[in-house]
C-alpha cells in the first residue's frame, strides 16, 4: 500500500474551499485565524529563503487571497523589508477578513512608509523593487483573468525580480492546470492546507516555480476525499533487496517477451529486472532466438518454447509456456518485443484468459489488448498496464488532449476494469483499482523511448516478483528511473540511452 502524507495530498479549487469552510463553520477556527497561519508560515519560509530583500511589490486582488499577502508584508516590514500594495480591484470592496487585515497592516505603519495604490493605473509600475507577492487570485477564480489583472500578470511576468504566488499562481487553474487567459510565472509557490492538483497537470509544472507546502489547522478526517497524491523520493522508501535462504525465496519473475527483430527489449527487460536483485529471472522465448539469449543474458534462465523454426510466440506454445510459469509462485512480464503479429495476438489474449498471476501488462501485449474487446470480461486480473500516450489512445478507443482528462480516464479504467494502471507522460499518472491516483512531478515520457519503456517494465515486475503491492511497484519503479535520469541529465546534454537506466 502507498500511505501518502497529507503534505502530498492534492487537492481541487472546491476540496480546498470545503474544507476551509468545514474548518470555519463546524471545526470553529476562524477564517482569521488561519489567514494569520497561512500568511504568518509564508514570511517565514521567504524570510528564510531569500534573507536579503528589502521591497515587496504586493499585487491584491480583494479577496481571501489578498489577505495572505497583507498578512505577510505585516510581517515582513518588521524586518524591515519596505511594501508597495496595490489592490488591483480598489480598495472598498475588500473581503472581510482582507480589510481587517489592511487596517491591522497600516497600524504596523506609523511613519506611513508602506505605499498603497487602489488600482492598476495608480500604480503602473513604479517603485524599485527586489521581490513581487503575487496576492491577486486564489482558489477564487472563476474565469478567464480578467480587466487588469491581465495587465499585472503580464507586467509581472516581465520584472527581473523573484514572484512569489501565494497559495496559487494567478491564473493558473487549480484543478485543470490549464492558463485562464494569462498566468503568473512564479519562481517559488506558498500553498495552504493542501497542494493543490493543477500544480502537476499541463501547465501547472511551468508556473508554480518551487511549491512549499504551508500547514494549516484542517483536521485530517476533512482530507479523506481526497483520491489523488503526489509521488515523490520524500515519502516512497526505497525498496530494500530481501536476501532469502534460497534464490526461489527472493521473488521469481518470468519475462515472456521477444521476438525476431525484437529480442533487445527482451534483453533490457530481464537485465533491468535483475538488477533489483531478484532470487530467479526466467526469460520464456521461441526457441529459435535461444542462441541470442545465451549470449546475452548468462544470468537469467531461458525456457525456450516451440520449434527451432520459431522466432515468435503462437496459441501452439501455450501449453509450454503455461506449465513453464505455473511452476514456482511468482510474478510474470508479458510484452516487451514481443511483436504484432496475428498469431501472437492470439497467444496474448488466450495466455491472459487464464493467468492467475501477478502480471506487468507492457508494449506488445498492450496493443494485443486494444485489439481484442474479449479481455474485459476475464475475472482473474492481478494487473498492471502501463500504456505511454499512443497505446493508451488505443486502449480508451479515444484521443486523450489534456492531462486533466487523462487523469479521470485513467482513474475510471482503472476503477471500471479492476487493473492498476502507469500512464506514461508528463506527469506519470498510477491509478489503482480504488481510483487513487498519484502523479509524479517529472517527465516520464522518457519512458516512452524505445528500450526505456523495456526497462522501466523489468523493474515493476521485479517489485512486483518481490511482493511489493502494485502501487508501489510502478511508483517505486517511477521513481529509481528519476533518480537515473536527473543524475544522467546533470553531466550529460543529450538524452539517455535506455541502458542508463538499468
Ligand atoms: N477562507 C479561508 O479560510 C482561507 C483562505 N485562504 C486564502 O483565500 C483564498 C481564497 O479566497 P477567496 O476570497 O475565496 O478567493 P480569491 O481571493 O481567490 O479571489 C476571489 C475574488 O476574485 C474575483 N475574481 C474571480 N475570478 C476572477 C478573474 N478571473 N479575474 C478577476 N477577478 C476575479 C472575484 O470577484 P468578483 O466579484 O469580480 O467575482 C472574487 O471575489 C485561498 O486561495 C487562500 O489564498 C487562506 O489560505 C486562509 C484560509
Ligand atoms: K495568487
Amino acid at each position: 500500500m502507498l500511505n501518502a502524507p497529507v503534505s502530498h495530498y492534492l487537492f481541487t479549487a472546491a476540496q480546498s474551499r470545503d474544507i476551509d469552510e468545514q474548518t470555519i463553520n463546524e471545526i470553529g477556527i476562524e477564517g482569521f485565524t488561519l489567514m494569520e497561519i497561512a500568511g504568518y508560515s509564508a514570511s517565514q519560509q521567504i524570510l528564510n529563503i531569500y534573507p536579503e530583500l528589502s521591497h515587496g511589490i504586493y499585487l491584491c486582488g480583494k479577496g481571501n487571497n489578498a489577505g495572505d499577502a497583507l498578512v505577510i508584508a505585516r510581517y515582513l516590514i518588521q524586518h524591515d523589508i519596505n511594501a508597495s500594495i496595490v489592490f488591483l480591484s480598489g480598495m472598498d470592496g475588500l473581503s472581510p477578513d482582507t480589510h481587517k487585515n489592511f487596517e491591522l497592516l497600516k497600524k504596523f505603519d506609523p511613519e506611513n512608509k508602506i505605499s498603497i495604490y487602489d488600482s492598476w493605473d495608480d500604480f503602473s509600475g513604479q517603485a524599485s523593487f527586489d521581490f513581487i507577492i503575487d496576492g491577486m487570485l486564489g482558489t477564487g477564480l472563476d474565469s478567464n483573468l480578467r480587466g487588469d489583472y491581465q495587465k499585472a500578470v503580464q507586467w509581472a511576468n516581465q520584472q527581473s525580480v523573484p514572484v512569489f504566488s501565494i497559495d496559487i499562481p494567478t491564473g493558473l487553474h487549480a484543478d485543470l492546470g490549464e492558463i485562464m487567459g494569462k498566468v503568473i510565472k512564479a519562481d517559488h509557490t506558498f500553498t495552504f492546507g493542501g497542494r493543490k492538483q493543477g500544480f502537476y497537470l499541463q501547465d501547472g509544472p511551468l508556473h508554480t516555480g518551487q511549491v512549499t507546502y504551508c500547514e494549516l489547522p484542517f483536521p485530517n478526517e476533512l482530507k479523506t476525499s481526497c483520491n489523488t497524491f503526489l509521488i515523490d523520493e520524500s515519502w516512497v522508501s526505497e525498496h530494500q533487496s530481501s536476501l532469502g535462504v534460497h534464490k526461489y525465496d527472493t521473488g521469481v519473475l518470468y519475462i515472456i517477451a521477444g521476438s525476431e527483430g525484437l529480442t533487445g527489449a527482451a534483453v533490457m527487460a530481464a537485465k533491468s529486472a535483475w538488477a533489483e536483485g531478484l532470487g530467479a529471472v526466467f526469460l520464456v522465448c521461441p526457441r529459435g532466438l535461444l542462441s541470442v539469449y545465451e549470449h546475452n543474458l548468462p544470468s537469467i534462465i531461458k525456457k525456450p518454447v516451440g520449434e527451432q523454426s520459431d522466432t515468435c510466440f503462437s496459441e501452439a506454445h501455450l501449453p509450454d509456456v503455461r506449465q513453464i510459469v505455473g511452476e514456482k509462485q511468482g510474478a510474470v512480464l508479458l510484452g516487451p518485443g514481443l511483436g504484432r503479429k496475428e498469431e501472437t495476438v492470439r497467444f496474448v489474449i488466450d495466455f491472459l484468459s487464464q493467468n492467475n498471476r501477478k502480471t506487468v501488462i507492457d508494449a506488445d501485449a498492450l496493443w494485443a489488448l486494444a485489439q481484442s474487446q474479449k479481455w474485459k470480461e476475464f475475472e482473474e486480473k492481478q494487473w498492471i498496464l502501463t500504456p505511454h500516450p499512443g497505446e493508451l489512445a488505443r486502449l480508451l478507443e479515444q484521443d486523450v488532449k489534456k492531462d486533466y482528462q487523462r487523469l479521470n480516464l485513467v482513474r475510471n479504467f482503472s476503477a471500471e476494469h479492476n487493473v492498476t494502471t502507469l500512464s506514461k507522460g508528463m506527469p506519470g499518472i498510477v491509478s489503482t483499482k480504488n481510483g487513487d491516483s498519484y502523479l509524479t512531478n517529472y517527465d516520464t515520457r522518457y519512458f516512452a523511448r524505445a528500450g526505456s519503456g523495456d526497462v522501466l517494465a523489468g523493474k515493476i515486475s521485479a517489485y512486483l516478483a518481490l511482493d511489493y503491492s502494485p502501487e508501489y511497484s510502478c511508483a517505486q519503479a517511477l521513481l529509481n528511473g528519476k533518480k537515473k535520469l536527473f543524475t544522467y541529465l546533470d553531466t550529460n546534454r543529450d538524452l539517455p540511452e535506455p541502458t542508463d537506466f538499468i
